[in-house]
């Protein structure tokens, strides 16, 4: 199937599809549902039975078959109902059991695919989205999936075999009766249709609201210092109070509909009952039926009416499922627009040049940030980069980890174009800190050997040490098995960055980039952490971004930003001598007028 006519495929297809590989434990599951509400069914017959053996006696069904003692009769009777039962209390085991392991299964496939193609995603992918929308599809929605499989499925295939047993057999049995029984039928599901089509675009909006309520809550719950030191809480309060109850409403709405349905239902089914009750007594009136086949379909007629009753349970189910299937599906065959390149870059091979020959680049396609713009560096220089704030400085360095597409020109790395690359091996092959560092939940240590997953602890020490951080580190209260907290919240500004470097240091790569990396520690840290850099970007190619141009001021080469161009190049001394931008911002920095 390909993707395209995946999009347009019903969202079961696409489900089924997906479930291609547990096509055993499906039909094995199918079958034994199935089989079960056989078994549920016939002691419906077996009544219809022991009423024609009393009445009947030597000339019942089963005395044609030889048994014409009524103790015989009853005994065979007994028997039989004995073995239905146990058949039905194991094809129950066996079903559950299949439905509810193909739900855990599926349940963990399906959150596995999500969230690895989701890491495939690129950036402007998660810009655009909120992280609660896409948190909702990861859980809420797997989680629906996983609660019809679970009894759902199985509830549409037990409805279906009842509808084709019992008026199966209502037909054989009395044909003339039948049709009175089976008349109310076509209303039912018409009326299930029609509701179904109702209820489907109101689970939809259910879940989007869904979506929206655990965005804002994601969201708040990161920004809490700033709701506090604003004292939003009311504020706030009051936001998540109207999503919330966009969500009650939008739900009302799906319930209003679903909880009339049931009521509706009835009252066509008391129609097939009625008739049922009153052409079968005349018939046997008439001695057209048998006292027992009467007593039977008087029972059966509402095994067959009544599932039509529980059809509003499953057409909700089954429209909340297939609500999830849409949105976890979209997610799935999201294409990816950033792909992998097939050109190896080994690691130890990497010279580290970096060419950008005449980039041009606009987010979304909006204003380009980035204009014509040429870049040289040689393998091994250390770079420094300065400009006004929204220059596209930080842009210049996401471009080179292809974190976005260029529009135009050409990014090289020893010589080789990076969309022919294989996307792995570019990454690794350049160590970031960026502006906003990120650490994770976890110990200082782990933190640090992010990314160099096998690091001994004494190259995780030496690392931060290099980083200037080891000092602080064995200030901590458990050293390098303190946690960081979310976000490494427990961690000052200059501390996380710290961190990051040794972090980037650790990692060993061929690139640098240094993204501010060092704006929020103390002049005295900073000279520290140069004195590190400066042994540390010996030999390997090293982009320093800074406002402070005191980090940058020994560069081979500093290139000035302005509005998405490079104005001016050169040696801190020649930039100086020119007397251009960077020369003013000098004497800003150094309080020379
Ligand atoms: N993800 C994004 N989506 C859309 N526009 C963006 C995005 N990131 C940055 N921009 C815009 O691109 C421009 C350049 O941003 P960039 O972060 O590269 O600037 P910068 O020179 O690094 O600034 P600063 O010194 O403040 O860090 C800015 O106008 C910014 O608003």
């Amino acid at each position: 199937m390909t993707s395209s006519s995946i999009y347009k495929t019903h969202p079961l297809l696409r489900l089924l599809h997906y479930a291609k590989n547990y096509r055993t434990q499906v039909w094995n599951a199918v079958t034994f549902t199935i089989l079960n509400k056989i078994f549920d069914l016939a002691p419906s017959y077996l009544i219809g039975i022991a009423v024609d053996i009393v009445v009947k006696k030597e000339n019942s069904l089963i005395a044609k078959m030889g048994i014409t003692n009524i103790i015989g009769q009853l005994a065979i009777l007994s028997l039989l109902t004995l073995i239905i039962w146990s058949l039905e209390s194991l094809s129950e085991f066996i079903y559950a059991r299949l439905w509810r392991n193909l739900a855990q299964t599926m349940q963990h496939e399906l959150r596995i695919d999500a969230y690895s193609h989701l890491q495939e995603l690129e950036l402007s992918y998660f810009e655009e989205r909120s992280t609660g929308t896409l948190l909702s599809i990861l859980n809420d929605d797997i989680n629906q999936l996983e609660r019809f499989l679970d009894s759902g499925a199985a509830s549409i295939l037990q409805f279906l075999t009842t509808i084709l047993a019992v008026g199966g057999s209502f037909l054989f049995i009395a044909p003339n009766i039948a049709p009175f029984a089976i008349l109310p039928t076509p209303f039912i599901f018409w009326g299930s249709l029609a509701f179904q089509k109702r209820l489907a675009p109101r689970y939809a909006d259910v879940r989007d609201k869904a979506g929206f309520i655990n965005s804002r809550l994601a969201n708040n719950l990161s920004g809490i210092a700033t709701i506090k030191s604003f004292t939003a809480e009311i504020y706030e309060r009051e936001r998540v109070l109207s999503e919330s109850e966009a969500y009650r409403r939008s739900n009302g709405k799906a319930i209003a509909l679903s909880a009339a349905f049931y009521p509706a239902i009835r009252l066509v089914v008391v129609i097939g009952f009625i008739a049922t009750l009153f052409f079968g007594g005349l018939a046997v009136a008439n001695n057209q039926l048998s006292v027992g086949t009467y007593g039977f379909m008087v029972f059966i007629v509402q095994r067959l009416l009544w599932p039509f009753a529980s059809l509003s349970n499953i057409m909700d189910q089954y429209q909340r499922a297939m609500a999830s299937t849409r949105r976890v599906m979209g997610l799935l065959h999201t294409p990816i627009t950033i792909p992998t390149g097939e050109h190896p870059l080994p690691l130890k091979m990497v010279r580290g040049e970096v060419h950008l020959n005449k980039i041009t680049f606009a987010y979304n396609g909006c204003t380009n940030v980035l204009k014509d713009l040429s870049l040289h560096i040689l393998p091994g220089a250390n770079i420094g980069i300065v400009g006004a704030t929204g220059s596209g400085k930080s842009t210049l360095v996401k471009l080179l980890l292809r974190f976005y597409e260029i529009q135009s020109g050409q990014i090289l790395i020893d010589g080789i174009d990076i969309r022919e690359l294989q996307l792995l091996e570019l990454r690794r092959c350049i160590g970031w800190v960026s502006q906003d560092v990120f650490l994770f939940h976890g110990t200082v240590g782990e933190n640090i050997a992010y990314g160099s997953f096998d690091a001994t602890e004494s190259e995780i020490i030496h690392a931060a040490k290099l980083g200037q951080a080891h000092e602080f580190i064995m200030q901590l209260p458990l050293q390098y098995d303190t946690i960081v907290g979310e976000r490494g919240q427990k961690l000052s500004g200059g501390q996380r960055q710290r961190i990051a470097i040794a972090r980037a240091i650790l990692k060993d790569p061929p690139i640098l980039i240094l993204d501010e990396a060092t704006s929020a520690v103390d002049n005295e840290t900073e000279a520290a952490i140069q004195k590190s850099l400066a042994m540390i970007t010996q030999n390997r190619t090293t982009i320093a971004i800074a406002h402070r141009l005191s980090t940058i001021r020994h560069s081979h080469c500093i290139y000035v930003m302005d509005d998405g161009q490079i104005v001016e190049q050169g040696k801190h001394e020649q930039l100086l001598a020119n007397d251009g931008i960077y020369a003013s911002l000098w004497r800003v920095q150094s309080g020379i007028h």
